[in-house]
């Protein structure tokens, strides 16, 4: 049976308000395999933002368990936490996030400025090479600033794929894009699977971009529905 690249088994995560216990993740159990995209849909409030929290490695649980490229997390210390979701999850954001001031190359170099490794030749070869399985290597050298709203966020998915990041998390990345480039873009994110083996994980609003994916879940109140999945534990498979 293939290892998931993080599993997630009965994660609760609970809020404490001034009056209330808010539950906004209830007993979620989902596998994510290596090279596999999923779709991630819910209402505002439904508990998205808190799976991908949970799924970045940045909020531990209050109850289950979270197991990432073999790890129980549970057992790790800050530093080992950190390490691992360096290692683990490159992060796409619907507003980009990409410096003006640098070219696409060094937009996509990000992680080497802060410190990745390596010589500056290597990453800007990096930088080249994943600009290319985006389809903009020839943007290299323009600003943010001088490339149409799809081809940011291309520039910002090839950043996030930068360190080969075993997951990739996008959260809402086309949601400041129009109707045809938006499944442009979620066509580009759905092909990385297939072209460099990294798994993705999409929050969407549009249902549009949600269909492309191989599998979706949808999250209601907390609670995770899966649709054209296998749930975790069935036939020995993932969602
Ligand atoms: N820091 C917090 N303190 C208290 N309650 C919170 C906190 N963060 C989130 N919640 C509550 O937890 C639930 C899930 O919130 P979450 O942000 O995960 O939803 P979401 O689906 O991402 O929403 P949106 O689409 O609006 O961003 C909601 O009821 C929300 O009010």
């Amino acid at each position: 049976m293939t290892e998931p690249v993080i599993s997630l088994h009965e994660v609760s995560v609970r809020y404490a308000t001034g009056r209330e216990t808010v539950t906004a993740l209830d007993k979620a159990s989902m596998d994510v395999l290596p090279a596999s995209s999923t779709a991630i849909v819910g209402r505002s409030g439904s508990g998205k933002s808190t799976l991908i929290s949970v799924l970045s490695l940045l909020r531990s649980p209050a109850s289950g368990s979270v197991r990432a490229l073999g790890r129980e997390i549970g057992h790790l210390s800050d530093s080992d936490l950190s390490r691992l979701r360096s290692t683990l999850v490159g992060t796409v954001f619907q507003s980009f996030h990409l410096d003006p001031t640098f070219s696409a190359a060094d937009n996509v170099m990000l992680p080497w400025y802060f410190g990745s490794g390596g010589s500056r030749r290597v990453a800007r070869a990096r930088a080249l090479e994943v600009l290319e399985v985006l389809g903009i290597a020839d943007l290299a050298r323009r600003l943010p600033g001088e490339m149409s709203g799809g081809q940011r966020q291309r520039v910002a998915i090839a950043r996030a794929l930068f360190t080969a990041p075993p997951l990739l998390i996008a959260d809402e990345p086309t949601g400041n894009l129009d109707e045809d480039t938006a499944l442009q873009v979620s066509d580009a994110l759905y092909a990385l699977p297939g072209t460099v083996g990294s798994a993705v994980v999409v929050v969407t609003h549009d249902t549009q971009v949600a269909k492309r994916a191989e599998r979706c879940i949808s999250i209601t109140r907390g609670t995770l529905n899966y649709h054209d999945a296998v749930k975790p534990g069935a036939r020995g498979e993932g969602v």
